[in-house]
């Protein structure tokens, strides 16, 4: 067997010195390169910043949501899941309704992916919220088609479905939304609920 490290912090401050080292982070803002850092830190992509694209103030706007008790609302248990609660500032909620009872006879009803029709059951907790989606694209669509509809905006959308079919389109579509929707987007086909949830982590806590 080879040597390998076993100090979990030491593991940490090796990888986040990598990535640091290793990654382009120079023309991003301080606060978007921390997130970019543990985003890259769940993917090990370190050419991940080429395809990252934000809105001005995304983390302090989604970092004050969370200071005041926002909830974190999710499009997959996975996401749900990989945000760590005790980074969360305020014990907020992290809400993924994808497994609610109701969801199959939405989605049927609607002519829709479950993961769509699960955000119907975000409506009355949408407004001010942090919404982080990493994995459905249908859902991200969904999420700007209720805005069009007059939902309550979120605080903030970090928005990085992941594959091949409407990943990059649904992105795009965010970015493009306009109006003052603060969104944090990984272009194309690359995105995950690892790293959706890293990117939550990274704007909870200050903390490495
Ligand atoms: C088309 C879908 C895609 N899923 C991808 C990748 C992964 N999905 C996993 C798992 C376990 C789940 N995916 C569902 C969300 C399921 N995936 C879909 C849908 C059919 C449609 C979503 C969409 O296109 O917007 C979706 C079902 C739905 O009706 O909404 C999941 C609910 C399926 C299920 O098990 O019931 C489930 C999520 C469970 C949860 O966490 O709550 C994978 C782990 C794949 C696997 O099981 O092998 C993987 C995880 C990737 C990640 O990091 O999140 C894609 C590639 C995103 C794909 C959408 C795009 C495409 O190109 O096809």
């Amino acid at each position: 067997m080879p040597e390998y490290i076993r100090d979990g912090a030491e593991i940490y401050r090796r990888s986040f010195a990598t990535i640091r080292a290793e990654a382009r982070l120079g023309d991003l803002p301080d606060d978007v390169a921390r997130v970019a850092v543990r985003m890259i830190h769940a993917c090990g992509m370190v050419d991940l910043v080429d395809d990252l694209a934000w809105s001005p103030g995304v983390v302090a706007r989604a970092r004050v949501a969370l200071n005041a008790g926002a909830p974190v609302l999710c499009d997959a248990s996975m996401v749900a899941s990989g945000v760590t609660r005790r980074r969360l500032p305020a014990g907020n909620d992290v809400i993924c309704t994808l497994g609610d009872a109701r969801v199959p006879g939405l989605a049927r009803r609607l002519g829709t992916t479950r993961s769509a029709a699960a955000l119907e059951l975000w409506r009355d907790r949408l407004a001010g919220a942090v919404v982080a989606v990493g994995n459905a694209p249908t859902a991200l669509f969904r999420l700007l088609e209720l805005l069009r509809e007059g939902a309550g905006p979120p605080a903030a959308v970090l928005g990085v479905p992941v594959g091949f079919i409407g990943a990059a389109e649904s992105k795009q579509a965010l970015e493009e939304y306009g109006g003052d929707l603060a969104y944090l987007v990984v272009h194309g086909r690359r995105g995950g609920s690892a790293m959706a949830a890293a990117a939550v982590n990274a704007i909870a806590s200050e903390e490495e």
